[in-house]
């Protein structure tokens, strides 16, 4: 998908496990937001669409949606370990990585 479809995937699903506290749903929305995440890489941002892959503005944008995928996997972990408490703490943080992100590259 191109990057906006990928960021509107990422922001219907983060509204819905930020709602949710069941685990089956929650979980269901981090796979969504993990799979658009990583396609996500597959794109540049428009203002750097002339960067070659190996420049600093694509590693870091690579490196900016590493940080989200992580947060996205301990949040899993949290949920599958029944820890839904931890879990909706960790995807509260997702904001500040994509506040920071966007700020860099949107
Ligand atoms: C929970 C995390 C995130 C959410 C909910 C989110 C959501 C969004 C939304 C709603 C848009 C506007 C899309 C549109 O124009 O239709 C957007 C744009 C964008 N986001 Fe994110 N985002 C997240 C994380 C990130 C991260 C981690 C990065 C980079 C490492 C990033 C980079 C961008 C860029 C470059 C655009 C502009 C795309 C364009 O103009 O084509 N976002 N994001």
């Amino acid at each position: 998908a191109d990057l906006e479809t990928d960021m509107d995937t990422l922001s219907d699903n983060y509204s819905k496990i930020l709602k949710t506290d069941d685990k089956a749903e929650f979980l269901q929305g981090l796979g969504k937001m993990r799979e658009a995440a990583e396609d996500a890489k597959k794109s540049k941002p428009p203002k750097f669409a002339s960067k070659p892959d190996n420049s600093p503005e694509i590693q870091d944008f690579h490196k900016g949606l590493d940080t989200l995928i992580g947060q996205i996997d301990k949040a899993s972990g949290y949920a599958k370990s029944g820890n839904m408490d931890e879990a909706k703490k960790e995807a509260e943080g997702f904001k500040a990585t994509r506040n920071a992100n966007h700020k860099k590259f949107k």
